[in-house]
């Protein structure tokens, strides 16, 4: 079974559950270990499927197409809200999904001005500079990866050094370290510390790099990097192409209306942009973009999937390849196994928590959040927090919360059980 682009369908806005024959399926597909060919056989079995497509770019959406509606529904019936053990036991998240109008008219009213210039944005905490690498540097650096091994995700090719970043757990993997930063980028970082926006007192001290090859017409979908695997500041060089980097936050309150489970909460919806603040800047080759800050811990990055970007009232055509070079510190702390679905219990609401976004592909492009519902609340997306509380409240572990676009927000203890196999490593062990 194929997966060719789903932009026929979209996901159910809030509120809509209209009965349809094509279902979006959360928690399932290739980037969580679930093939095509899993899903066509599971879902078959409760009639003919006419298509399975990638639902967007996360490798872990999918809509599944039947030809009846009946069929659809029989299929919802079984399999929503309840781990599969055809699908690797993951925990499927079911909705209706529904029949985009337009998208050539989507993508027209989704765009927003692109400015040249950070100051342009009024993000507090985001730069860039122009030509920060000469042309040469940037031929220099652009052989040394292609020199070496990539590996490929669905979309993209990618090189880690330093620390590994797992994509299942949008974390480091700290076990794993890959050495010191190879020389092809020493006088990079050299050059980095001494961004002219950073005061002096900021200790740089980058230790992980992430290379991402995007081809032409290849994005990346709205995230905030994780808090607990990096520290405050994120550099990202850009080489060969050019591309568009939108920035997003979403207003106070937007997001998480409670944290009572069974009670509405606003359901993020990429059709829907009253409740979000969108920015998009222009980053041309050669250039380097910090994000710190506001722009680092309280809005997405997001890179559009266009092939053809209008800057101003200029076309820019994506002809080549665009290389990026992200430099990070790792924080030092690693959640693992937090996702085990059985290990899922309701929220008592009266835990410190800290919630791990990107939950492994649970439906949510909800960022990393910390909520403590009686000492105080955080949502990442709205309030300004610093890396030093986050990690406060790492080391004041008691529970860990996935929270979802959904209804519900998930509640695990981080003490090591058979039924709650949570931990929390520390990079230098303790
Ligand atoms: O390609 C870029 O410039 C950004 C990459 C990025 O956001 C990431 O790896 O988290
Ligand atoms: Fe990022």
């Amino acid at each position: 079974m194929g997966a060719p682009s789903s932009s026929r369908f979209r996901r159910p806005k809030a509120g809509e559950d209209e009965r349809s024959p094509n279902l979006f399926v959360a928690n399932c597909g290739p980037a969580v270990g679930v093939s095509y060919e899993a899903i066509g056989s599971v879902f078959s079995a409760f009639g003919d499927v006419k298509g399975i497509y990638a639902a967007d770019d996360s490798g872990a959406r999918v809509i599944v197409s039947y030809f009846d509606e009946g069929s659809a529904q029989a299929a919802f019936n079984s399999l929503h809200s309840r781990p599969c053990p055809d699908l690797a036991n993951r925990f499927l998240h079911i909705r209706y999904s529904v029949l985009e109008d337009s998208p050539a008219t989507r993508h027209i009213t989704s765009s927003v001005p692109v400015s040249l210039v950070a100051s342009e944005l009024n993000i507090p905490g985001l730069f860039l500079l122009h030509d920060f690498v000469s042309a040469k540097e940037a031929e220099e650096l652009l052989a040394a990866v292609d020199s070496r091994p990539w590996n490929n995700l669905s979309k993209r090719r990618v090189q880690h050094y330093g620390y590994e970043f797992c994509y299942d757990i949008r974390n480091v993997n700290t076990k794993q370290c890959l050495g010191e930063l190879p020389s092809f980028v020493s006088s990079i970082v050299e050059r980095v510390s001494s961004f002219p926006n950073l005061d002096d007192s900021t200790s740089v001290a980058l230790d992980q790099l992430t290379v991402n090859e995007y081809p032409p017409g290849v994005g990346l979908s709205p995230h905030i990097d994780t808090h607990s695997a990096f520290e405050g500041l994120i550099f990202s060089l850009s080489l060969a192409g050019p591309c568009i980097m939108e920035f997003r936050r979403y207003l106070e309150g937007s997001w998480l209306l409670n944290s009572t489970p069974g009670m509405n909460m606003a359901v993020e919806n990429p059709d829907d942009y009253s409740s979000v603040l969108r920015r998009a800047i222009y980053l041309p080759p050669r250039s380097m973009l910090l994000l710190s800050g506001e722009a680092r811990y309280a809005w997405n990055h997001y890179i559009p999937h266009h092939k053809i970007d209008m800057v101003n009232d200029t076309v820019i055509r994506r002809a080549s390849r665009r290389v990026s070079f992200t430099f990070r510190k790792g924080a030092g702390f690693l959640i693992r196994n937090y996702t085990t679905e059985h290990s899922m219990t309701w929220c008592k609401n009266d835990q410190i928590a800290v919630g791990v976004g990107y939950a492994q592909g649970l439906e949510t492009d909800v960022q990393e959040v910390v909520l403590s519902s009686k000492v105080r609340k955080y949502d990442l997306r709205s309030n300004d927090v610093t890396a030093n509380e986050t990690r406060d409240f790492y080391r004041t572990l008691d529970h860990v919360v996935l929270s979802t676009p959904s209804e519900t927000i998930h509640f695990m203890s981080p003490t090591p059980s058979p039924e709650c196999p949570v931990t929390v490593d520390t990079l230098d062990g303790r």
